[in-house]
C-alpha cells in the first residue's frame, strides 16, 4: 500500500468485481494535493471501472470494495450510499469523459447546466449568481462570447466546445481531484492540445489533483507528474513520469512504450517519451507559444516560459519539441 500523508486520494486494496468475475484486483494508490497523476494500460486492463468506483457509477452488477478516501469527505466513498455520493460527485471529485455529448444534457442551455451544478451543491447563493459564475467559467475555459455561448444547446457547439463546457461544470465547484476519462481522444490535434493546456492550467489554478486516463503515452508524458501503469486489472508499476517512461521495470510496461512507438530517440539523442524533457537544463523548443504561461511556476522552477519542472527534476515543456503552432 502507498499512502503519501496528507493525499486528496487514498485508494486502498480496491477490488472490483462482476458477479464472481474479477476485474480489478489489490489496486493501492494516492494522489497528493494539486497531483497530476496518468493512468495508462491497455484495453480492458480496468482503468474506468477504477475511476468509475470512485464516483459510485460502476454499472449495474459490478461491485467494488476495499477502500477509497477522498479528503474533506468523512466516509469511505467504496461502498457509500446514493445520497452520502450525490454530495460528494460534482463538488469533492468531478470527471470529464470522452464524449461529452452523453454527459450533456441536449435540452438544457449550456450555462445553465454549468450554473445548476453550483446551485446543486449549494456554493452559489441564487440563480442569478450561478449563473454568472456560469459565464465566467466559460469564458476561463476560453469559448468565444461566453455570455452567447451560455445560452447555446450543445448540438450548436463543436465537439471542442463541448468538452470545454464539460471541462467548466467539473471545475465549477474547485473539486479537490478532476478524474478525465481520454478526455481528448475524440478531439482533432490542435484541439487536443488546447484542451490539455486548459486542464493544466486550470487543475493548477484550483491545486485540483487530476486523474487522467488515456491511451496516450505523449499525453502522460506532458501532463503529468506521476504514472500508474494497469494490466489485467492490476497496478503494475507506477513512479515518476520520467522515471518510468525511461527505465520501465516491469516488462509489460517496457512493451507499451515500445508498440508506442515513443521509446525512440530523436536526432539529438532524446526521449521522444516525453517530448522537449532537458534533464537539469533548459533549451526551447522552437516556436513554442506557451511562453510565460506555466501554470505550476514557482520560485525554485527556472523561468523558462512554457515549461513545468525545476532544476533538480528537469523541465518538461508540455508541447512537442518544435510544436508551436
Ligand atoms: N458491466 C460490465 N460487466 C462485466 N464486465 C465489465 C463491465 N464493464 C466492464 N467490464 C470489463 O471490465 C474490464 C475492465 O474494463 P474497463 O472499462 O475498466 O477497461 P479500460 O482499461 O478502461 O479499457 P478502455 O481503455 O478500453 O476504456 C474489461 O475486461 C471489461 O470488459
Amino acid at each position: 500500500m502507498s499512502v503519501l500523508t496528507g493525499s486528496v486520494l487514498t485508494v486502498d486494496a480496491l477490488r472490483i468485481d462482476a458477479g464472481a468475475i474479477p476485474l480489478v484486483r489489490d489496486v493501492s494508490f494516492a494522489i497528493g494535493p494539486g497531483e497530476r497523476v496518468g493512468l495508462i494500460g491497455e484495453s480492458g486492463s480496468g482503468k474506468s471501472l477504477t475511476a468509475l468506483s470512485l464516483l459510485g457509477l460502476l454499472p449495474e452488477g459490478v461491485r467494488a470494495s476495499g477502500s477509497a478516501r477522498l479528503d474533506g469527505v468523512p466516509g469511505d466513498l467504496v461502498g457509500a450510499d446514493e445520497r452520502e455520493l450525490s454530495k460528494v460527485r460534482g463538488k469533492r471529485v468531478s470527471m470529464v469523459f470522452q464524449e461529452p455529448m452523453t454527459a450533456l444534457n441536449p435540452v438544457m442551455r449550456v450555462g445553465d447546466q454549468v450554473a445548476e451544478v453550483m446551485l446543486l451543491h449549494r456554493t452559489q447563493p441564487s440563480r442569478a449568481r450561478a449563473l454568472a459564475a456560469a459565464v465566467d467559467l466559460l469564458d476561463r475555459v476560453r469559448l468565444p462570447e461566453p455570455k452567447a455561448t451560455a445560452r447555446a444547446y450543445p448540438h450548436q457547439l463543436s465537439g471542442g466546445q463541448r468538452q470545454r463546457v464539460m471541462l467548466a461544470i467539473a471545475l465549477a465547484n474547485d473539486p479537490a481531484l478532476l478524474i478525465c476519462d481520454e478526455p481528448t481522444t475524440a478531439l482533432d490535434v490542435t484541439v487536443q492540445a488546447q484542451m490539455l493546456e486548459l486542464i493544466v492550467e486550470l487543475t493548477a489554478e484550483r491545486d485540483s489533483a487530476l486523474l487522467f486516463i488515456t491511451h496516450d503515452l505523449a499525453v502522460v508524458a506532458t501532463v503529468c507528474e506521476r504514472v500508474l501503469v494497469m494490466y489485467g486489472g492490476r497496478v503494475v508499476e507506477s513512479g515518476d513520469v520520467y522515471e518510468v517512461f525511461t527505465a520501465p521495470r516491469h516488462p509489460y510496461t517496457d512493451g507499451l512504450l515500445a508498440a508506442s512507438d515513443l521509446s525512440a530517440v530523436d536526432e539529438r539523442g532524446r526521449l521522444r517519451t516525453i517530448p522537449g524533457v532537458v534533464p537539469g537544463g533548459g533549451e526551447f523548443p522552437d516556436g513554442c507559444v506557451f511562453r510565460n504561461r506555466c501554470p505550476r511556476a514557482t520560485d525554485q522552477c527556472v523561468q523558462t516560459p512554457g515549461w513545468t519542472g525545476t532544476p533538480e527534476r528537469g523541465f518538461a515543456c508540455w508541447h512537442p519539441v518544435g510544436g508551436g503552432q
